[in-house]
């Protein structure tokens, strides 16, 4: 659906995106997450044929950005994170606006724009001026507007910046239901918890290069370079503490907030089963066992290195 092959955009001597290769199918819904100026908006621009990449292929649904950029604005949705809206209009108006833009023929419009309105929870606004809306209702208009030619691809550039939590949650829900109807989703953020539960993939860039590129299981266990585990004895910690110390696997422990033993395990150690074990046959009386979970935060920080240009 997504392909692209060394993509590269220069702007004099930055690098602004740096020999990207990005390969994703029907049904992706992909969190490409950076901090401000890594070069998410400037790929996202080159795959929807709205900028030249110096160096490199792009292509969407079999097709390149350098020859079929027609047919490729058609299969795209293309949502900036900044757009302007018009004085003057109603938010019906706007959207049958853009229907005749993509020219889709007049005794459709209504219906499509109704049935989008729907979808991002604006129908109670279809009368209401476009440029009176807040901030994060005009974040959905766009949304629905990026939807109204049907395209198969997604671009959408920070869907739920100036959203509250409330409207995040909706379009998160969106977003699955888009990867459900077989869309190829590109959608970027800087607030990475978000995307964590809805992207079927995640990308992270920095200073133009694409760090990682997985599943989100596969990102969080390249981010964890050992296990910390947090367990809780009912008592004897400090008997329990210098157990774990003498096991194999461990590589640290100590003892937190509320008597919690965290024990670091040495670097590559996946297996840990012996440790539960060693506590219930010294006699401790095991309370809590549980694996410290490695967020999508945790692993940015991890896996770079803060370089932002
Ligand atoms: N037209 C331009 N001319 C010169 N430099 C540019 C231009 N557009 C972007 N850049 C630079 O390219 C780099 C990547 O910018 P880009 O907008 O792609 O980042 P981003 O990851 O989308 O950032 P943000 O999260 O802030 O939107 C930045 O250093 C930016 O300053």
């Amino acid at each position: 659906m997504i392909e692209t092959r060394n993509l590269t955009k220069r702007y004099g001597n930055l690098i602004a995106v740096n020999n990207i290769n990005l390969k994703l199918s029907e049904g992706d819904v992909f969190g490409f997450i950076g901090p401000n100026g890594s070069g998410k908006t400037t790929t996202m621009r080159m795959i929807a044929t709205l900028l030249n990449p110096d160096h490199g292929e792009a292509y969407v649904c079999g097709k390149s950005i350098y020859t079929n950029q027609e047919d490729i604005r058609r299969l795209v949705g293309f949502m900036p994170d900044f757009f302007g809206v018009y004085d003057d209009m109603t938010v019906i108006e706007y959207l049958e606006f853009f229907c005749a833009a993509y020219r889709i023929p007049g005794s459709k419009r209504r219906k499509i724009c109704e049935e989008k309105l729907e979808l991002v929870d604006m129908s109670f606004k279809r009368d209401a001026m476009v440029n009176e809306l807040s901030r994060g209702q005009t974040q959905r208009i766009g949304l629905a507007r990026t939807l109204l030619h049907e395209p198969q691809v997604l671009l959408l550039d920070e869907p739920a910046s100036g959203l509250d939590p409330r409207a995040r949650i909706e379009i998160r829900n969106l977003l699955r239901r888009l990867g459900e109807l077989k869309k190829t989703v590109i959608v970027s953020s800087h607030i990475l918890p978000e995307l964590a539960d809805v992207c079927t993939r995640v990308g992270m860039i920095e200073k133009g290069n694409l760090i990682v590129d997985g599943n989100v299981a596969e990102v969080m266990k390249k981010a964890r370079q050992r296990i910390l585990l947090n367990i809780r004895v009912r008592d004897r910690v400090e008997d329990a503490a210098k157990l774990m110390e003498q096991c194999d696997t461990v590589e640290a422990v100590s003892i937190g907030k509320d008597q919690l033993l965290e024990v670091t395990l040495k670097p590559n150690v996946e297996d840990y089963s012996e440790i539960p074990a060693e506590l219930v046959n010294g006699g401790f009386a095991l309370m809590l066992f549980r694996e410290e979970e490695v967020n999508l935060e945790t692993a940015f920080m991890e896996l770079t290195k803060g370089l932002v240009q």
